[in-house]
């Protein structure tokens, strides 16, 4: 049983017992009260979150945010680098054309929240703000959220924190960083090539140029160096299932999704 189906197992045998007339509470005159559930708490991924989240959660939806876009502008010296040669990961920079693309888990309860405070902010010298999230594509739930941008909770690093590389004259040195650098949980290079295969993968036709540019030169390089895949990818991670309610994936058309005004259009939803 993987990850998901775990957790998908949980969640649904509490809601099953939720529905059991002995577990719900009575109130003094004796009506039924629903036992509340936990909040339900979105939080978005734009970088290793996408494939590696390394948390429970109940949803997964791919979709975007806009108003910031995505730089590999961040150092890490605790996952992907070390102190006397950091990596490179993903960071958000505010940007009011821009628009970037990811996924948003539902989580509850506080476990994964205290894990993301010590794998992001404590480790990784993030921060978190809130922002709309606009699903990718419309979908039905308990919590009545049906398509309809909602709320997120996203982790940013600002340059203010002491792990800030920021921009380079030129993008061959960011690509130079990824291709030497590693960490505590893998090399630079697998960080990049898992984002970019999952936004490939997941959101067919979204266009990221930074990310794109940096995967083409990243492979160039290897292949100068004579480095094979197999030595900085490590192993696969576990199974997400996303967008459980969508029949199949369509292609995205991220210009018109880039464009599109601040309302949406419900039938396309982006
Ligand atoms: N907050 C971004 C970036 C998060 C991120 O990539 N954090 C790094 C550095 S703190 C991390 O957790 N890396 C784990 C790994 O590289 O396996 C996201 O939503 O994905």
């Amino acid at each position: 049983m993987d990850f998901e189906d775990h957790n998908m197992d949980f969640f649904g045998l509490w809601a099953q017992r939720l529905r059991e007339p002995e577990r719900r509470r009575h109130s003094a005159v004796g009506e039924q009260e629903q036992v509340p559930s936990p909040p339900a708490v979105w939080v978005f991924g734009y970088g290793s979150l996408c494939w590696y989240p390394g948390f429970e959660y109940t949803k997964c939806i791919t979709g975007y945010i806009r108003g910031y876009t995505r730089k590999f502008w961040q150092g890490n010296t605790t996952h992907r680098g070390t102190p006397d040669k950091p990596g490179r990961v993903a960071t958000l920079i505010e940007d009011k054309e821009g628009l970037t693309w990811g996924c948003a888990y539902r989580i509850t309860g506080d476990t994964a929240l205290q894990y993301l405070k010590n794998r992001e902010c404590t480790l990784g010298g993030y921060v978190t703000i809130d922002t709309k999230f606009f699903p990718r594509i419309a979908f039905e739930d308990s919590d009545g959220v049906n398509g309809e941008a909602f709320e997120v909770t996203v982790y940013i690093a600002t340059d203010k924190n002491e792990h800030w590389l920021g921009d380079e004259q030129c993008v061959h040195h960011i690509a130079n960083q990824i291709v030497e650098s590693r960490g505590p949980s893998g090399h630079n290079v697998e960080y990049l090539l898992r984002l970019a295969r999952f936004m490939r993968d997941e959101i067919p036709g979204a266009d990221d140029e930074h990310l794109f540019t940096l995967e083409q030169l990243v492979h160039e390089k290897l292949k100068v160096k004579n480095i094979p895949l197999d030595e900085v990818m490590g192993v696969s991670p576990q199974r997400i299932r996303r967008d459980s309610h969508e029949l199949r994936r369509q292609p995205t058309t991220f210009e018109f999704a880039s464009r599109v005004p601040e309302t949406k259009l419900r039938c396309l939803n982006i």
